[in-house]
């Protein structure tokens, strides 16, 4: 794989180009992918037109890297301060590796962590891989998510298959928890929900393309799109581009991880 700085909307970024000539692009600001295109020219992450890059904000789009809270289950500021935080690049070989450790953002955390996200880019197949490590001498707890939006044509061309017959909490509804019935997910509202331990592969039906999803570690899927209303109030998304993504989160949402000192944890997601 090979790997040139560049920038993006002024933030500084790396480019990555597989050997088959696929590309991603990766922020520094919250180790942030920001857009695969793999072989066939076609990109299958959605990034809003109306997306914030500056310093503490978080960037609407691509693959939000979620710690070590997950929404507001905490008292940290909304989905925790790893994607609102400059991350290092730490170096690239087969894969692209960025670091973040504690800092000014992560004051209100007063644990000792090394996170490490790992981009990879094989023939038509993304790997983004979240590795956690406590690097300080008491356990702490976090909950991670990799915050997958998916660029679709349009919403109403999509089905989510693979989650048949499994039980989720309906953030819609006050986290009550449900279980699917139908063979495919369809979007035509506001969609928030937490899967608990899907079977994985998922597969994403866009029209005529079709998208596999698959995830290790991380225990939990969320679905997320917030559909026309809430959409409408969200600043950072432009008129009728809640039509244009779905996201498919790999999370460790429902049960956080206690890692003793010394612990790792790794999650990844793979998407082609
Ligand atoms: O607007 P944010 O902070 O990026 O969050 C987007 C969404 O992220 C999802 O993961 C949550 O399940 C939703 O409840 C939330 O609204």
């Amino acid at each position: 794989m090979q790997a040139q700085p560049t920038t993006f909307q002024q933030t500084p970024c790396l480019r990555l180009v597989g050997r088959d000539g696929a590309t991603a692009l990766v922020a520094l600001h919250g180790a942030h992918v920001l857009s695969w295109i793999p072989a066939d020219g076609r990109e299958r992450l959605f990034l809003s037109a109306r997306a914030h890059y500056g310093a503490g904000t978080a960037i609407r789009g691509g693959i939000p890297v979620i710690f070590p809270q997950f929404a507001g289950r905490g008292a940290l500021p909304k989905h925790g301060f790893a994607r609102t935080t400059p991350w290092r690049l730490v170096g690239v070989s087969d894969r692209a590796t960025f670091e973040l450790v504690p800092g000014a953002t992560s004051a209100a955390w007063p644990h000792a962590f090394r996170a490490r996200l790992h981009v990879g880019l094989d023939a038509g197949v993304l790997t983004v891989a979240l590795e956690i490590e406590n690097t300080g001498a008491h356990e702490f707890a976090f909950s991670a998510a990799l915050h997958t939006y998916l660029a679709v044509t349009d919403l109403d061309a999509v089905a989510l298959h693979g989650l048949a017959g499994r039980r989720y909490e309906d953030s819609t509804a006050g986290g009550a928890v449900r279980q699917q019935t139908t063979a495919e997910l369809r979007f035509n509202a506001e969609t928030d929900r937490i899967y608990v331990a899907p079977l994985h592969p998922l597969s994403l039906h866009d029209g005529p393309h079709r998208l596999r999803i698959d995830q290790h570690g991380f225990a939990d899927t969320v679905v997320w799109n917030p559909g026309a209303t809430l959409a409408a109030g969200i600043a950072d998304l432009a008129p009728g581009e809640h039509r244009r993504f779905l996201c498919v989160e790999a999370g460790q949402v429902l049960e956080p991880v206690h890692l003793p000192p010394g612990g790792r944890w790794s999650g990844m997601q793979r998407l082609g």
